[in-house]
C-alpha cells in the first residue's frame, strides 16, 4: 500500500511523560485566542489552536487541505480524526509539557476522538462566556482576512456552537471540570479571572508535590494552613 503523507502515523505520546492539558472553549469571537496569548506569557503554556492548525493544513495544498478548506468555508466542523491528529503531531513536536488547546473539543465527536487517540485528562476546561451580539461585533472587526469571517458563515458557526458545543460544555460541567469566565468585559479584566484560575491550579500542584516529596514541609504546610484557618475564623 502507498504511504499517504497526510495520514502518516503519529504518536502515541510516550507513557511516563507527564503532560498537562487545558481546553479553552467559547463561541466564535469570544476571545479564546486573545486570552490564550496572555496565559502563554504569564504561565508558560504552549498554545495550540485547532483552527490555526487546520488553516496551516489548508495552505499545504494537499487533498486533505482542500477537504478542510471546504468544511471551514461553510462553518462546519472538520472530521475529528483530522483535527485530533494535527493536535497530537503538534504536542509531539513541542518540547513543552503543558498545552492550551484552543477551540477544542467543539463537539462530542471531537471529545471522543481525543479520548481515543490522545487520552490525557484535561486539568480543567476554560469556558469564555460572551453574548452573541458582542461576538458577532468582534468577528466583523477582526480583520484577519479569514474567509469564514463573513455573515453567512458566522451564522453557521454560531449554530454549530449552540447545537454541538453546548453538550460538550454540559459534559465537563457534570465532571466538575468546567471553569467559566465572563468574556464580555475588556481583555485585561477577563484575564484577571483567568489568571486566578491558573494560579489556583499552580497552588494545588505545589501542595501535592510538597506533600509527596518532603515530610517536614508537609508538616510545616499543615501548620501554616492551620494558622491561616484560625486567622480566617478570627476575622
Ligand atoms: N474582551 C474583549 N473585548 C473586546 N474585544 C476583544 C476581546 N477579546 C478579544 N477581542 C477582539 O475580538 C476579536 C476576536 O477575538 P479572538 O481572540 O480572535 O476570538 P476567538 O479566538 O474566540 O475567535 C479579535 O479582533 C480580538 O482582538
Ligand atoms: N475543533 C475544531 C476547531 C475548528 N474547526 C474549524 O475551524 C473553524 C474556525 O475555528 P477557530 O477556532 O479558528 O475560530 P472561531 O470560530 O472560534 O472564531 C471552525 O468554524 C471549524 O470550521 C474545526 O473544524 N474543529
Amino acid at each position: 500500500m502507498m504511504a499517504d503523507a497526510n495520514k502518516a502515523y503519529v504518536g502515541p505520546i510516550p507513557s511516563g511523560k507527564k503532560i498537562k492539558i487545558v481546553f479553552v472553549i467559547g463561541g466564535p469571537g469570544s476571545g479564546k485566542g486573545t486570552q490564550c496569548s496572555k496565559i502563554v506569557n504569564q504561565f508558560g503554556y504552549t498554545h495550540l489552536s485547532a483552527g490555526d492548525l487546520l488553516r496551516e493544513e489548508v495552505k499545504s495544498n494537499t487533498e486533505q487541505g482542500t477537504m478542510i478548506q471546504n468544511f471551514m468555508h461553510e462553518g462546519k466542523l472538520v472530521p475529528s480524526d483530522v483535527s485530533v491528529r494535527l493536535l497530537l503531531k503538534a504536542i509531539l513536536a513541542s518540547g513543552n509539557d503543558k498545552f492550551l488547546i484552543d477551540g477544542f473539543p467543539r463537539n462530542e465527536e471531537n471529545r471522543e476522538a481525543y479520548e481515543k487517540i490522545i487520552n490525557i485528562d484535561p486539568e480543567f476546561v476554560l469556558l469564555i462566556d460572551c453574548s452573541r451580539e458582542e461576538m458577532e461585533r468582534r468577528i466583523l472587526h477582526r480583520n484577519q482576512g479569514r474567509d469564514d469571517d463573513n455573515m453567512d458563515t458566522i451564522r453557521r458557526r454560531f449554530q454549530v456552537f449552540q447545537e454541538s458545543t453546548l453538550p460538550v460544555i454540559q459534559h465537563y460541567e457534570k465532571m466538575g471540570k468546567l471553569r467559566r469566565v465572563d468574556g464580555t468585559r475588556n481583555p485585561d479584566m477577563v484575564f484577571e479571572d483567568v489568571k486566578a484560575i491558573f494560579e489556583q491550579l499552580n497552588t494545588q500542584a505545589n501542595q501535592v508535590s510538597i506533600a509527596q516529596t518532603n515530610p517536614f514541609k508537609r508538616w510545616f504546610l499543615h501548620l501554616c494552613c492551620g494558622c491561616f484557618d484560625m486567622q480566617d475564623r478570627r476575622d
